[in-house]
């Protein structure tokens, strides 16, 4: 009897961080091992905290940390930890659902694992600036790549106060975001944040966008300012079970769950050719209808790409924003590409060393 209730009890509590049937069904061999489930809130140095159903614990990392960095848990993983041992350990985490990379640096193009299991991506865009439509297409390529379904927010909604020019730029971005919703939010007047936060009471949401764009104000509506100063406050007189504040996933008040980590504020695209495919759908319609199978809508005849710029039907910023967003995603595979034959490389001559000190060694013997 007691361990039914305190097993409903905890689905209820992990619930509110996102875990589901599907989710404890993937963790019963786990939990036959005596591992407990929790998700991952923050991972920093070694160690990650993991919320589980008795609240947050610490625990190390070195067995969820392999060379391949795709693979390194990260916030938003759901972690099997062993809790009895000193320190904990997490063992193994879930594959993941959706998961958000980005290349590390322009230098060396490594992918860095940011997020997993995340349901929607939020892009907040800043109507207090004229908008920036490639830079908008950049994060839906990033978005759709990772799995998650994307949201364009556009903020500060109170500085369009002229309805039709704001219709005027929902438009352009509806036209920029096939397949996407587009919102806009005032946190000043409250208008539109209900209808954000109906959106994302239901899974896992992250907030995307530039420095300025309005995030931390999203966020404090979505979560109620009052729980961060209620954190806070704990934190400092001890009184409360929080110890961090820097928690990089919270449960929302409303419902769902919010990853605002500070890696996933500005990101470069790390492969993300179906991304960028799906960020720009109806070019990729067009481009069916090419003479050419092959056709690279330069100047080729038959080119139903460019007879759709040349009818008015798509615009040339688009078709312009396309083939850069291909090029920089090409770059990015093709230096990939290098590193890992070079790592191909290594590893070969590592064997072929390994082999013919093993052939030395029969031949001695
Ligand atoms: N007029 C108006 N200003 C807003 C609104 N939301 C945010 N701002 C202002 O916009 C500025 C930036 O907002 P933030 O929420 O800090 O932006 P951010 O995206 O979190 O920025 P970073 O933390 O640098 O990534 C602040 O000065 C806010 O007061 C809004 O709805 N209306
Ligand atoms: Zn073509």
């Amino acid at each position: 009897m007691t361990s039914l209730s305190s097993s409903s009890q905890s689905l209820t509590s992990l619930a509110a961080f996102g875990w589901d049937e599907a989710w404890a069904a993937e963790f019963a061999p786990y939990a036959d091992q005596g591992l407990v489930p929790g998700r991952v809130v923050r991972v920093d140095r070694g160690q990650c905290d993991v919320m589980t159903e008795d609240g947050v614990i610490r625990a190390d990392t070195a067995f969820v940390t392999p060379h391949d960095p795709l693979r390194v848990i990260c916030t938003g993983d759901w972690a099997a930890v062993e809790t009895t041992g000193n320190p904990r350990y997490v063992k193994a985490y879930l594959p993941r659902r959706t998961a958000f990379v980005r290349s590390t640096s322009s230098q060396r193009s490594e992918g860095q694992i940011l997020a997993a299991n995340v349901d929607h991506a939020v892009i907040a865009v800043s109507l207090a600036a004229e908008l920036d439509l490639g830079r908008i297409e950049r994060f839906l390529a990033l978005a759709w790549e990772s799995g998650a379904q994307p949201l364009v927010v556009l903020t500060k909604a109170d500085l369009v106060p002229d309805p039709a020019a704001l219709a005027y730029l929902v438009q352009d971005v509806e036209t920029t975001a096939p397949g996407v919703q587009v919102l806009t939010v005032s946190s000043h007047t409250g208008e539109g944040t209900d209808v954000l936060a109906a959106v994302v009471a239901d899974g896992t949401s992250v907030l995307l966008g530039v420095s300025g764009a309005g995030k931390s104000t999203l966020a404090n509506a979505l979560l109620g300012a009052d729980v961060m100063d209620v954190q806070e406050t704990r934190e400092v007189d001890g009184k409360g079970r929080h110890t961090t504040t820097t928690r990089n996933l919270l449960a929302l008040p409303g419902g769902g769950v919010l990853i605002d980590t500070p890696g996933l504020r500005g990101v470069g695209l790390f492969d993300a050719q179906a991304g960028v495919g799906q960020v720009f759908s109806e070019i990729e319609e067009y481009a069916e209808q090419c003479r050419f199978g092959d056709c690279a809508h330069e100047a080729e005849p038959g080119c139903a790409v460019l007879a759709a710029v040349a009818e008015g039907a798509l615009p040339e910023r688009r078709l312009d924003s396309y083939r850069k967003l291909l090029r920089e995603n090409q770059r990015i595979v093709a230096k990939t590409d290098a590193r890992l034959r070079a790592e191909l490389a290594r590893d070969w001559r590592l064997k072929s060393a390994e082999g013919r000190a093993n052939y030395a060694a029969k031949r001695g013997r």
